[in-house]
């Protein structure tokens, strides 16, 4: 699979924490039978699995990502990535360097970089990044070290700068406010409880997709 060979535009990210009660692996199997073009599994907060436990959760979710032809990106565990083969990394600003991040990664796997503002969008880009995330949009209840709600005024800044760029949004977005997000000219929304605890996750990403097709900076 070319690692270019889909747009981010839904973007699944998903840890066992954030799965609601349900089972993860089902909750990711219901996404990607509904058709989400990235998973990412961000593993964090107070229960994560660590060592042989998050390995093996790690390659269940690969198997499953495998079956449907989906990328499948670790998030912040460079270690991890490598050991299972996975078809890239995201990292945010607090994490190793990005340009040292690819230059063990290697130029075939994914890497994303989430950044905050133009100059943190051009070192990315120079750092090798394929996407950069931007955020978080929204409140969001998530991530409990995120930073203020953005808006999209960021996201339509670096599209001027860097057209061709892959743009993805997070941070509190669902199927009823991500035309934002569209119109100011990202490639994807990054979602995590809008779909994970959406009753029917089928219908989330459904939904998700058609705000895209609607959008008008797509
Ligand atoms: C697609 C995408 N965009 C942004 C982030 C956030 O990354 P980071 O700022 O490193 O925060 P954590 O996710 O590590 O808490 C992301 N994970 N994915
Ligand atoms: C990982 C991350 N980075 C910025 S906001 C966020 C959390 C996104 O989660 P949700 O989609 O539930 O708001
Ligand atoms: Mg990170």
């Amino acid at each position: 699979m070319s690692k270019f060979s889909r747009v981010p535009a839904v973007y699944f990210i998903l840890g066992t924490g954030n799965a609601g009660g349900k089972d993860p692996l089902a909750v990711l199997e219901a996404a990607l039978k509904a058709g989400i073009d990235y998973f990412q599994l961000r593993e964090k907060g107070q229960n994560a699995l660590e060592g042989a436990e998050l390995l093996k959760f790690a390659l269940d979710c690969k198997e499953l990502c495998r079956r449907y032809e989906t990328p499948f990106l670790i998030n912040d565990d460079l270690e991890l990535a490598r050991a299972i083969d996975a078809d890239g990394l995201h990292i945010g600003q607090d994490d190793a360097p990005a340009s040292m991040v690819r230059k063990i990664l290697g130029a075939e796997k994914l890497l994303g970089v989430s950044v905050h503002s133009l100059a943190e969008a051009k070192h990315a880009v120079e750092s090798g990044a394929d996407y950069v995330g931007m955020g978080p949009v929204f409140q969001t209840s998530t991530k409990a070290d995120a930073k203020a709600p953005a808006g999209v005024a960021g996201i339509q800044q670096v599209k001027d700068a860097y057209p061709k760029l892959p743009i993805v949004g997070i941070g509190g977005i669902g199927s009823e406010n991500a035309e934002s997000v569209w119109k100011a000219g990202a490639a994807g929304v990054a979602v995590i409880s809008a779909i994970a605890h959406a009753e029917d996750v089928a219908a989330e990403v459904t939904a998700l997709r058609a705000s895209a097709l609607d959008g008008v900076g797509k």
